[in-house]
């Protein structure tokens, strides 16, 4: 199993982010972790990267219990700081590979021919899409058992969305990487997904087979989706 919570929860102060969730993701699959704003996405990818820690429960990753040294073996980025805004986008290309033994600098180059990014341009001359573009370039080119995505897709364009989709289908490697992309914008990674886990104010109400989701009850995932939310919401 590349990655297990046991009865995790979380806790931010007295609020439970995360509330007693135990689910488990195999190794070679993209996942989709959906759910509305403040449902508990990022707080789920967080853990996973050994970012913020279970305050009860355990959360495992290649068998692994997880401490910051899982950032070894978990490619994970949300922003890109404002301290790298004066590095060129060479240079900070040039940053990740000391950073990370695992950095491809062949696939980096691809990846940035691919989105048309400049790598002459200083980070803060990019364009929100630019950036976006960026931080998927610096995540893809790691060559990690994980992959995690937090919103890849908030505040792009469609034609920024279509390249995002196409770089995922050419970079990951399919048999050896298992990737969690979290994003409340369904239909973009609807195509793409495996299995779906749906959540909501910090539980997991959801979780489907795509393909068997499809063709033995006949629902897109944003149908599916919509169907369960609607019940919790009118609970
Ligand atoms: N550092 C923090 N301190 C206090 N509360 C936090 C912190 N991070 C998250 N929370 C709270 O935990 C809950 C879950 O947040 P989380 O960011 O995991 O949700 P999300 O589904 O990723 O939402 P979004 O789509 O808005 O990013 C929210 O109620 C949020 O306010």
């Amino acid at each position: 199993m590349a990655i297990q919570f046991n009865q995790v929860t979380k806790k931010y102060g007295s609020e439970k982010a995360l509330d007693n969730v135990t689910l488990q993701l195999q190794a070679g699959k993209i996942y989709g972790l959906l759910g509305p704003n403040g449902s508990g996405k990022s707080t789920t990818l967080k853990l996973i990267a050994g970012l913020v820690y279970p305050s009860s429960g355990a959360v495992t990753v290649l068998g692994e219990e997880v401490t910051r040294r899982i950032s070894r073996k978990v490619a994970y980025l949300t922003e890109l700081d404002m301290f790298y805004d004066s590095l060129t986008v060479d240079k900070m290309v040039s940053f990740f590979k000391t950073q990370f033994p695992d950095f491809n600098p062949e696939k980096a180059a691809m990846l940035l021919v691919d989105m048309k990014l400049d790598g002459k341009k200083k980070i803060k001359q990019l364009s929100k899409g630019n950036r976006g573009r960026l931080k998927l370039v610096l995540t893809l080119a790691r060559e990690t058992p994980i992959v995690l995505l937090d919103e890849p897709f908030s505040g792009l364009d469609a034609m920024v969305r279509d390249s995002i989709i196409k770089s995922l289908l050419t970079y990951i490697d399919f048999n050896e990487q298992t990737v969690i992309i979290a994003t409340h914008e369904i239909d973009e990674i609807e195509p793409i997904m495996d299995e779906v886990f749906a959540i909501y104010n910090g539980h997991i109400i959801g979780h489907e087979n795509v393909e068997s989701l499809r063709e033995e009850q006949g629902y897109s995932v944003l149908e599916w989706f919509k169907s369960i939310m609607g019940n919790e919401e009118s609970d």
